[in-house]
């Protein structure tokens, strides 16, 4: 496997408080990788540096060839739109949009014409068992709807890696474990690489690989077998 995702030494500040102070990782491609720690260790502001959402006051984030941190913020935005998949904890659907055009709207910005793209888009709300999901709006849905919509819509655009925070968050647990199954099924058949923020140790099994992230920096990384 060839690393895909690098931090190199990377920190970054709120106001005074270091919430990122050296933090190094390699992640390959086709890997999936729990992020875990305690609470305000920095797992967030991690997954944000990777995916290009924040940028590092100090350090270096690489995706394949590029310096991610060096990108202004239209050419990160363009590359999260064309590779990454990024599930937030909270859903991060755009209010105004049903469910269904949340999906279908990052298809079109690919591509796809208006009707291709709405089948698609009912295709994965099955898929993520949120059929009925389809004509609300995120006001309208339930915390684990939600997740299940924003899963549809970061998995449907087939994404170079997954990013997701706390994705199972707002689910019971035989359901978390679905929609994670789902997440992780998809990802492996299609190599997809992914990068789960969590503090279940649960969640954190079902990844290859365990990073432990705390005060700010990669505490230790274990191997966790599948
Ligand atoms: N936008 C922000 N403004 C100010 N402080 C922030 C911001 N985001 C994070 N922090 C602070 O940075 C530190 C790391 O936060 P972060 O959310 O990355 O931790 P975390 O490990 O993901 O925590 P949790 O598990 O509770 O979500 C914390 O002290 C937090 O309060």
């Amino acid at each position: 496997m060839s690393p895909l995702l690098q931090a190199r030494d990377a920190g970054l500040s709120f106001g005074r408080t270091r919430a990122l102070r050296g933090a190094s990782l390699t992640i390959d491609a086709g890997e999936v990788v729990a992020i875990s720690g305690p609470s305000g260790s920095g797992k967030s502001t991690l997954l944000h540096c990777l995916s290009g959402i924040l940028v590092p006051d100090a350090g270096e984030i690489h995706y394949g060839g590029t310096r991610l941190d060096e990108l202004d913020e239209d050419a990160r935005a363009r590359l999260r739109r064309e590779a990454f998949g990024i599930v937030f904890q909270f859903g991060g659907l755009v209010p105004e949009l049903t469910a269904a055009e949340n999906v279908a709207v990052p298809l079109m910005f690919g591509g796809l014409g208006r009707a291709e793209a709405a089948g698609a888009a009912l295709e994965w709300l099955g898929r993520v068992g949120a059929d009925d999901c389809a004509p609300l709006r995120p006001g309208d849905l339930s915390g684990g709807q939600t997740q299940r919509v924003a899963l549809a819509r970061a998995l449907a655009t087939g994404p170079k890696v997954v990013f997701a925070d706390e994705p199972t968050g707002a689910l019971d647990s035989a359901a978390g474990e679905q929609l994670l199954g789902l997440l992780l099924t998809t990802a492996r058949e299609h190599g997809t690489t992914v990068v789960l923020v969590t503090h279940d140790n649960r969640i954190a099994a079902f990844a290859d690989r365990e990073i432990v992230v705390r005060d700010g920096a990669v505490a230790e990384a274990a191997e966790v077998s599948r």
